[in-house]
């Protein structure tokens, strides 16, 4: 098999060869905004998923590891210019596995897989390794250095909504370090990691380095890899519970993690804040990927007199979102990802109206036009009237939903804001920026913007604490986790 999606199935990529499958069947890929067979996808088993763990170890051994860090960064600008080059093809696929408007899938998926592949050849590039003088007491002199070693064969598990995004926020760093990866995109979206595959091995990567194993969670790829003795390290975004449950899993055998899990971020309104600007940035922060962003903001306070203002413009910029033809240049909001995680999100509907909330907008499913009836579309929603112990303000609901709740004071807005077991993103939003400093400071997350959000620069840490995450990815903060340093001393 030499293509990602030869004969409309996506394929395993396994020792530098798209794979036949072992035992297992193959699974429907269904498009979210049709809820039609978009193809089907081999799910590899156990032994599949055994294979592609050996030669991901065989790579480490081979050739892979003579390739010197410029030989690395060359290879990852190469997949950068490739990407480049076969854009629209990486765009088309995103589109039909994840529904996502064709805008963002541009301007956001495929860009920033880009400029993941080159962010991380600079980082690297440009890295200088820890070295000490060292003169005791007694008289001695030494030389202490740390050299850094690729962390081994890495397991990268990633979710739906940003695959390629997230894919390559962790390949391509662990490719520039040295590793050897074997990749586990989600069963919903399988066909970015496939393309990847072709990519990487027209820009000369040696075989076995790249593998892409298809499945499931438990019981499929995703257990069997995670699970896998061979594997030196796992780097894992997904929701809070699977984090958890795979952090159970490798335990035993002590091996590093990294995860980036879920999130209920919350935005900081104050009364001196720019309105329109803050309502475009909410818009932003709020219903961006339809909502399906760990970053996006769940949680709205606002400083009592513009609370009002506020809300009534997150619901009239709520309506002018066009829900429609992922094809669309027109479409600015896509479905969720399946009928299941639209069923998930409904039932946040209910609890709200249970809890005695006002859909100031939204709060249902919208009638779309034949053609897209079928997908899992949902309308954006605001909330007014939740209490801070309410389940839709407490719980990840990852949909195109926020509540919003008023506040007088800033320590209330940063008590309330830091009221959670998550710690991901914030954004805080006020003309006082020595206000915005002290707040965004102030709070209990690992990314907080002022005035502004999900503007990022790459070489920053990335990452949550509590229930959103261990450990940073980004920057420095990669090769930390993508490398095992050691460090030697020579007394001199
Ligand atoms: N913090 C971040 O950067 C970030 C980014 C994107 C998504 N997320 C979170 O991900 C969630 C949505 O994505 P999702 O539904 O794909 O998450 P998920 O946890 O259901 O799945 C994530 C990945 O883990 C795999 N998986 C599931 N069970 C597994 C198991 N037992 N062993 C090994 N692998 C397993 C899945 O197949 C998928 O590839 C949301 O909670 C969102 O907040 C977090
Ligand atoms: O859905 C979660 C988004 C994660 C974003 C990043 O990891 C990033 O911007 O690097």
């Amino acid at each position: 098999m030499t293509t990602a999606f030869a004969d409309g199935i996506v394929h395993n990529f396994v020792g530098g060869e798209f794979a036949e499958p072992d035992s297992r069947s193959l699974f429907d890929n269904i498009n979210p905004a049709t809820g039609d067979l978009a193809g089907r996808v081999h799910e590899a088993g156990a032994a599949l998923v055994d294979r592609a763990v050996r030669s991901a170890r065989d790579a480490l051994a081979g050739p892979w590891s003579s390739w010197t860090v410029n030989d690395r960064t060359a290879l990852l600008r190469r997949a950068a210019d490739r990407i480049q080059e076969r854009f629209e093809e990486f765009v088309a696929a995103e589109v039909r596995d994840t529904g996502k408007p064709v805008t963002h899938a541009r301007d956001v998926d495929v860009a920033r897989a880009i400029a993941n592949f080159r962010a991380f050849a600079d980082v690297v590039g440009a890295a200088g390794q820890a070295s000490f003088l060292t003169e005791l007491p007694d008289g001695r002199r030494a030389l202490n250095y740390a050299i850094r070693k690729p962390l081994g064969v890495v397991a990268v598990v990633v979710p739906w909504n940003l695959p390629l995004l997230l894919l390559t926020w962790k390949v391509a760093p662990a490719l520039a370090c040295g590793n050897t990866v074997v990749v586990k995109p989600s069963e919903e979206t399988p066909s970015t990691a496939a393309l990847l595959a072709e990519v990487l091995r027209e820009a000369g990567l040696p075989a076995g380095v790249y593998n892409v194993v298809h499945g499931f969670g438990g019981g499929s790829a995703g257990e069997s890899l995670t699970t896998h003795p061979g594997i030196d390290g796992v780097t894992f975004t997904g929701s809070t519970a699977t984090g958890s449950h795979v952090m159970r899993t490798v335990a035993g055998r002590v091996r590093p993690v990294s995860f980036e899990l879920g999130g209920k971020n919350a935005a900081v309104v104050f009364a001196d804040a720019d309105l329109d600007a803050t309502l475009d940035g909410l818009r932003r922060s709020i219903f961006s990927n339809t909502g399906q962003v760990c970053l996006c903001t769940e949680r709205v306070y606002v400083q009592r007199p513009i609370f009002d203002d506020v809300v009534d413009g997150l619901a009239a910029r709520a309506r002018e979102l066009t829900l429609g033809d992922p094809l669309s240049e027109t479409t600015t909001t896509g479905p969720l990802i399946s009928r299941a995680h639209r069923d998930k999100v409904l039932t946040y509907f209910s609890l709200a109206r249970e809890a005695g909330a006002t859909t100031v907008v939204g709060g249902g499913v919208p009638s779309m036009a034949p053609a897209l009836d079928g997908g899992s579309w949902i309308e954006p929603t605001i909330w007014v009237g939740l209490g801070q112990q309410d389940r839709p303000m407490r719980d990840e609901v990852f949909g195109p939903v926020a509540g919003v709740i008023p506040f007088d004071s800033e320590e209330e807005a940063i008590a309330l804001a830091n009221d959670t077991e998550y710690g991901l993103a914030s954004s805080v939003w006020t003309s006082d920026l020595t206000r915005g400093h002290r707040v965004a400071q102030a709070m209990r997350v690992g990314m907080s913007w002022v005035n502004t959000w999900f503007l990022r620069d790459l070489r920053s840490p990335f990452g949550g604490m509590g229930l959103s995450g261990i450990g940073r990815e980004g920057g420095e903060a990669s090769l930390h986790f993508y490398t095992e340093p050691t460090n030697v001393c020579v007394q001199l």
